[in-house]
């Protein structure tokens, strides 16, 4: 699913206009329509109060647009408008006269503090102050207004992006955001929804589709993209029925130390799973016996050293190469994985130590071949790049992270975004549970096993990164989160995959998490 910005919205409402000749005051009916049918929907008639909060922008029109259809069905509204300019839209001063004829009972206009409404415990709060038009900071009275309303605890339902938040760049104030229960946003989630400073205030989304022209939601490219199930599940490529273990590709996981063998344990089960033909391991001798008896499905050379790997020699046979799970960052291990990439030309996957080293001598990161994955947890990618000011420059520096190496970077966490040049693919999958140590182990076998297996190394990291979270879900269905461990996300793989091509959703254990789309 696209995100797209702000601009090429408005662009959208324009194209819509244009091509069904109708007016952007019709288009505004269309999203007030749509939300008041969801708003009417839960409440099913139930006496409320219900207080909306109107700014004096579209985004306002939105919501007395909103109170007008509320008040037609006969709901206990009570309307605000935040009148912090006297530059009200067109839009907005057509629905403030429609509202006028609707109600005996006017929007009451707020100019300070003083004027703010006591919000009662049991009303249901509209933020309609601020939508994807906000460029810069709140006046402090409207940021005392945010505040008065979050402070309420009221259930509050955020129209479009809840207010404060900006869109296209880094929210310059993050205690003047609404903090919304429910985003009702109109035909695409935005950007932040899914940023770690900002997810929080928009909690759980709600897209309602307003029919904005679809051949310029079909042709116009975005830099962000949301990946859900259907859009996996083109990425999937069945089996033949004479295939054999040749087809899918041999596998080779570098990494290990003494203490650290489960990290490569984790990491070459998970490849299996996901289906390489042949797995091999190459760890310390002192791994040996650990990884025959732990995985009788994977080869097992052991390198002379009994700690540490020290010599990276390994033959060109492998379609990929994962290196780093395990690894440790001895000095004498940094020195042989430096003559390794000097030499290696085979598809890599870097992960944990690998990741550590190349931050350590940044000059070997020229060293990597093209096309490579690198899979860091935001601790690793700091390291990499050097700290951020907020989530949008973390982003920038991670596309110059993937341009400069000419490769897929996997920033992790909860919606983990896989960068590649430009482009940021934004997961919908996953849980706190996979929060325990060795689920990245895991995922870096993942996308080790679907690359050798002929996909592309971007499908493999959108792809593999989809399935780890997709498989965490399932998993968390049987253990709950707290007792999910990265075994389980192994156990599940297999699930993950039949999901796939399955209907139902995967429930999830706290409201939170459960972002829906109705499109
Ligand atoms: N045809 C359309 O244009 C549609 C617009 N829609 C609504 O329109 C919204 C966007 O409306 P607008 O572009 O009018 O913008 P907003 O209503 O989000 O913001 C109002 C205006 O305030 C000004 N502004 C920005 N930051 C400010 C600040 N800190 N203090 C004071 N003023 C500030 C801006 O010039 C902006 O245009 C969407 O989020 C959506 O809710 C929907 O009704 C769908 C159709
Ligand atoms: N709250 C969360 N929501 C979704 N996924 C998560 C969450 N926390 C962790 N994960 C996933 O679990 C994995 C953890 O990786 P990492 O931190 O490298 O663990 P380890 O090094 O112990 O293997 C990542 O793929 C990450 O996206
Ligand atoms: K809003």
């Amino acid at each position: 699913m696209k995100l797209f910005s702000a601009k090429q919205l408005k662009e959208a409402d324009q194209a819509t206009e244009k091509n069904e000749g109708i007016t952007s005051i019709d288009l505004m009916e269309r999203a007030a329509g749509q939300a008041f049918e969801w708003i009417d929907a839960q409440l099913k008639g139930q006496q409320v109060p219900i207080y909306i909060f109107c700014g004096i922008g579209n985004n306002g029109g939105d919501g007395l647009a909103l109170g007008r259809l509320l008040l037609n069905k006969k709901y206990d509204v009570h309307s605000f408008v935040v009148n912090y300019s006297e530059n009200r839209s067109k839009c907005f001063l057509i629905n403030y006269d429609r509202y006028k004829n609707t109600s005996k009972e006017w929007p009451k206009l707020l100019k300070s503090v003083d004027d703010f409404p006591d919000i009662p415990a049991n009303a249901l709060v509209v933020d309609a102050i601020f939508g994807i038009g906000l460029n810069r900071p709140l006046d402090q009275w409207v940021k005392q207004l945010v505040i008065h309303i979050n402070q309420s605890k009221t259930f509050t339902i955020a129209i479009d992006v809840p207010s404060g938040m900006f869109v296209d760049s880094a929210t310059p104030d993050l205690e003047a955001v609404i903090e919304a229960s429910v985003t009702l946003t109109f035909q695409a989630p935005k950007l932040p929804f899914f940023l770690p400073e900002t997810a929080r205030f928009s909690n759980s989304i709600q897209v309602l589709n307003i029919g904005l022209d679809g051949n310029y939601l079909a042709e116009t490219p975005t830099k962000a993209k949301l990946i859900t199930k259907p859009d996996v599940q083109k990425m999937y490529q069945p089996r033949d029925k004479f295939s054999h273990k040749g087809t899918f590709g041999h596998a080779l996981i570098v990494g290990g130390s003494y203490g650290k063998m489960g990290a490569v344990t984790l990491a070459v089960k998970a490849c299996l799973r996901a289906g390489a033909g042949k797995t091999t391991t190459y760890i310390p001798e002192s791994g040996y016996t650990i990884l025959q008896t732990a995985v009788p499905e994977a080869m097992v050379i052991a390198a002379q050293e009994s700690k540490h790997l020290v010599d990276f020699s390994v033959s060109n046979e492998y379609e990929a190469i994962a290196i780093g799970v395990g690894l440790g960052t001895d000095v004498k291990t940094m020195k042989g994985f430096k003559k390794f990439l000097e030499t290696n030309k085979t598809q890599l996957v870097l992960d944990a130590d690998a990741l550590n080293l190349l931050a350590q001598d940044k000059e070997l990161l020229k060293l990597l071949p093209k096309n490579c994955v690198l899979t860091p947890h935001p601790g690793e990618l700091e390291r990499l790049v050097g700290k951020w000011k907020n989530d949008f420059d973390k982003l920038k520096k991670t596309v110059s992270l993937s341009k400069s190496i000419d490769g897929v970077v996997v920033i992790k966490g909860a919606y983990t975004i896989t960068v590649y040049h430009d482009q940021y693919y934004i997961n919908s999958t996953g849980n706190p549970g996979m929060a325990t140590a060795g689920s990245g182990d895991v995922l870096t076998g993942i996308i080790t096993g679907l690359i050798v297996q002929g996909y592309d190394v971007l499908t493999a990291a959108v792809f593999g990164v989809y399935l780890h979270g997709s498989t965490g879900d399932l998993a968390a269905q049987q253990t709950g989160y707290n007792s999910l461990i990265a075994g389980d996300l192994i156990d599940f793989l297999g699930d993950g995959f039949i999901h796939l091509f399955r209907s139902d959703n995967v429930p999830q254990e706290t409201a939170g998490n459960n972002r829906k789309n109705s499109n």
